[in-house]
C-alpha cells in the first residue's frame, strides 16, 4: 500500500471470545455491569497506519463489505482521537487486512481499534504510556483495551478494567461463524428484557474457572464456560440452539455463543479433534463459516515499522 517511502506501522490484533461473561444491572450510563474472563485467540485482523495527505481508511478481506469505511470505522475514530489528544493535525490513512468476523461477538472493531490505536502511536511517537493507552482504548469501547493486552484477563466495571489471569499451556477451539450479525446493545437489551423484573445481582466471577485456567485442564474449563448473553442472542437468533447442540454431538467439550453472538465457539481436546470438528460442522452446513483458532495469544502488537523522517 502506498508509496514504498512513506512511513507506515502495521499491528496485528486478535480476536477474543468471553469464557465467562457475568451481566449484571443496567447503570445509569447505559452500560451493564459485568464480571467477564477475555481469552484472545490467534484470529486476527492487520492494522496499518501511514502517513497521507488526507484522512482514510480502507478495509480488505473477505468481512470488509460490512464494514464502515471512513469516519464510521472504528479504527478511524481511534487515529483521530489519538492524534487529537497528542496535539498532531498530520493525516492519517488506515488500512485493515480483516480476517475477524464483523458483528460476531469477536470484538473485531474493538481490535482495530486497539490495532490502529498502537500503530498511529508508534507511527507518531506520542510517548503516550501504557495507562494513558488504556485509558484511550477505554473511551472507544469496553472491549477495547483487552485487544491492547490479549492473553487471558478478567474484565470488570463495563469491561474495561483488566486483570491478567494465569494459564497454562493452550486450548484449541472450533468458531462457527454466521453471516447474519447481532448488535451487542440488542442483545444486551434482550437480556434485559428476558430477565423481566427479577432483580439481578452484581456480578462476580464463577467458582473454579481459574483453577482450570491455572491447571491447563480442557475438561474442568469446558465445564466452566457461561455466558449470561446466551439465551438473549439465542432468543433473537434461534438458529444459535442447533449450533450449539451440534458440536457438542460431534464431539466438542464445550460449546458456548461468543460475547454478544452469533458466533459460536467450541472448545476441543487438542488440534486433532478440532480439526475433526471443523470437517464435520463443514459439511453439516451448521454454520456458514467454520473456522479453528488456538488461544491465549499476544494482544495488539507490531509487525511492520518503516519510518522516515
Ligand atoms: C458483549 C461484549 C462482551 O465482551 O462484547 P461483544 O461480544 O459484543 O464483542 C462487550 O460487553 C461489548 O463491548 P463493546 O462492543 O466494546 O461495547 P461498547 O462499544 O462499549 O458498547 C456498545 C453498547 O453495548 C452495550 N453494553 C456494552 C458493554 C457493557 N458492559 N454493557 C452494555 O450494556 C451498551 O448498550 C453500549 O451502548
Ligand atoms: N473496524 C471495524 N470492524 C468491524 N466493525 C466495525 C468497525 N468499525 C465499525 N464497525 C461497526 O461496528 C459494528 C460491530 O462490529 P464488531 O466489533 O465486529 O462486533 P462485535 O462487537 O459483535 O464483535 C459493525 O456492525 C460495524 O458496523
Amino acid at each position: 500500500m502506498g508509496s514504498s517511502l512513506s512511513s507506515q506501522v502495521t499491528v496485528k490484533v486478535p480476536a477474543k471470545v468471553n469464557l465467562e461473561l457475568r451481566v449484571g444491572p443496567l447503570r445509569d450510563d447505559g452500560f451493564h455491569a459485568i464480571s467477564t474472563v477475555f481469552h484472545a485467540v490467534d484470529l486476527c485482523d492487520e492494522v496499518t497506519v501511514r502517513s497521507d495527505r488526507d484522512w482514510s481508511c480502507q478495509t480488505t478481506g473477505p468481512f470488509s463489505d460490512k464494514v464502515p469505511n471512513g469516519d464510521d470505522n472504528l479504527a478511524m475514530t481511534a487515529v483521530r482521537l489519538l492524534a487529537r489528544r497528542a496535539g498532531i493535525e498530520e493525516p492519517l490513512a488506515v488500512e485493515i487486512a480483516k480476517s475477524i468476523p464483523v458483528a460476531g461477538g469477536m470484538a473485531g472493531g474493538s481490535a482495530d481499534a486497539a490495532g490502529a490505536l498502537l500503530a498511529a502511536d508508534a507511527l507518531l511517537q506520542t510517548g503516550f504510556n501504557k495507562r494513558e493507552l488504556h485509558s484511550l482504548a477505554s473511551e472507544l469501547g469496553s472491549d477495547v483495551p483487552f485487544a491492547l493486552y490479549g492473553g487471558t484477563a478478567i474484565g470488570s466495571g463495563r469491561g474495561e478494567q483488566l486483570a491478567p489471569v494465569l494459564t497454562k499451556g493452550s486450548f484449541e477451539w472450533v468458531f462457527a461463524l454466521h453471516h447474519e450479525g447481532l448488535s451487542t446493545p440488542a442483545v444486551y437489551a434482550e437480556c434485559d428484557r428476558l430477565r423481566g423484573d427479577d432483580p439481578v445481582d452484581e456480578p462476580v466471577p464463577g467458582e473454579g474457572l481459574m483453577t482450570a485456567l491455572r491447571a491447563g485442564d480442557v475438561d474442568a474449563l469446558a465445564r466452566r464456560l457461561h455466558n449470561d448473553l446466551q439465551d438473549a442472542a439465542c432468543s433473537l437468533l434461534p438458529r444459535l440452539w442447533d449450533t450449539l447442540d451440534a458440536g457438542i454431538d460431534a464431539g466438542a467439550l464445550g460449546a458456548i455463543v461468543s460475547g454478544s453472538g452469533p458466533t459460536v465457539a467450541f472448545l476441543c481436546a487438542d488440534r486433532s479433534e478440532a480439526l475433526d470438528l471443523m470437517v464435520t460442522l463443514t459439511a453439516g452446513k451448521v454454520a456458514d463459516v467454520v473456522v479453528s483458532a488456538s488461544g491465549p495469544v499476544h494482544g495488539a502488537h507490531v509487525i511492520h515499522d518503516v519510518r522516515r523522517r
